[in-house]
């Protein structure tokens, strides 16, 4: 039998993967709202801006900042390899406009701002998981149910690995 971490830790790995995955399931709004507007993809001022917060917050909840800087850049990764996968599929159909859009800055990125905080908490339990035997394991395993694999599974794999790098197999 390979060793199993703890319930606690299970419990809290898979609150990790459901985070991750509420944050990826946001890309395909992000991606309608930009199909409407022009928008680029890529917003390189706010995801600094984040990215600014993420360090601040990690360093108050112990969190080590070039792992929370790494994670929530993969996260971002994830995010826009949905957003060009869509918008790809959407020019190939022709497709117009949609009807009722969400809008970026009121609807769509306070979303993605609940969870920052909530991700930053998971971070330092996973930080400490990382060193229980089994944890990469379970991860792997949970994963494949809990995170969805749109897209072949490419953004899942992307978000995941910051913390399979880390994680005792
Ligand atoms: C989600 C967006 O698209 C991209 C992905 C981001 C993210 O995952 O937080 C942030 C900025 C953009 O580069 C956005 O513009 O808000």
């Amino acid at each position: 039998q390979p060793p199993e971490p703890p319930d606690e830790d299970k419990l809290a790995i898979d609150r990790m993967l459901q985070l991750i995955d509420e944050r990826l399931e946001v890309a395909p709004i992000v991606a309608q709202s930009k199909w409407n507007s022009g928008a680029a993809i890529e917003a390189p001022e706010r995801e600094a801006q984040i990215l600014d917060q993420v360090a601040k917050e990690a360093g108050e909840t112990g969190v080590d900042e070039a792992f929370a800087r790494e994670f929530f850049d993969r996260q971002f990764s994830a995010g826009k390899q949905i957003q060009r996968r869509l918008h790809h599929q959407w020019l190939q159909e022709g497709r117009p406009p949609f009807a009722d859009p969400p809008d970026l800055a009121t609807d769509v990125r306070p979303v993605l701002d609940r969870l920052t905080p909530q991700l930053i908490d998971s971070l330092a339990d996973m930080q400490r998981i990382a060193q229980v035997e089994g944890a990469g394991r379970y991860l792997r395993e949970r994963a494949i149910v809990l995170v969805q694999d749109d897209f072949d599974g490419e953004p899942r794999t992307v978000a995941l690995q910051p913390l399979l790098d880390r994680m005792e197999p």
